[in-house]
């Protein structure tokens, strides 16, 4: 992607809060990430924005709807010169099914500490951490 549609080459992750906890997904692959617990997402297409990127991937990955993007913490740079970038996200409808991860869960803010995250999105946890304990 170009430099002038800049955002594009993002990784969007929805951080979805609910009653004192967040939602994690459980990675099916690739085997260096299997088994290992994110925040649901995917990347985003050319011209989409984050909100709109975030709306199409849960949907796909969660059956749900969801509105808003707000940002979470810090960007992570991908290998391949994407931007990791994590998002908190309203869950309008639907109740989250793991439709493309192995499993679904919602942790409070011990859980998360103990929880094995893919590397990248620990950088998240302060903030994430900060929101669950609100
Ligand atoms: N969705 C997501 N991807 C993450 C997180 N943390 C992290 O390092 N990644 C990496 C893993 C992958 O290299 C990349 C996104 O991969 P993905 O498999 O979710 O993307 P996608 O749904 O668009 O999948 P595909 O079409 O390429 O199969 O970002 C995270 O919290 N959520």
């Amino acid at each position: 992607m170009s430099a002038t549609t800049g955002r594009s080459d993002e990784v969007v992750a929805g951080a979805i809060f609910r009653d004192g906890r967040l939602l994690l997904a459980q990675r099916v692959g690739p085997p260096e990430l299997a088994g290992l617990w994110e925040l649901p997402g995917g990347k985003a297409e050319p011209g989409e924005s984050a909100e709109a990127a975030l709306r199409r991937e849960l949907r796909e990955e969660l059956g749900v709807e969801v509105a808003g993007a707000q940002r979470v913490g810090a960007g992570v740079p991908l290998a391949g010169g994407r931007v990791l970038r994590a998002y908190r996200v309203e869950l309008v409808s639907g109740e989250p099914r793991p439709l493309e991860h192995a499993a679904l869960c919602w942790v409070d803010a011990d859980e998360l500490e103990r929880i094995d995250l893919v590397p990248n999105d620990r950088v998240w946890l302060p903030e994430l951490r900060a929101r669950l304990r609100d």
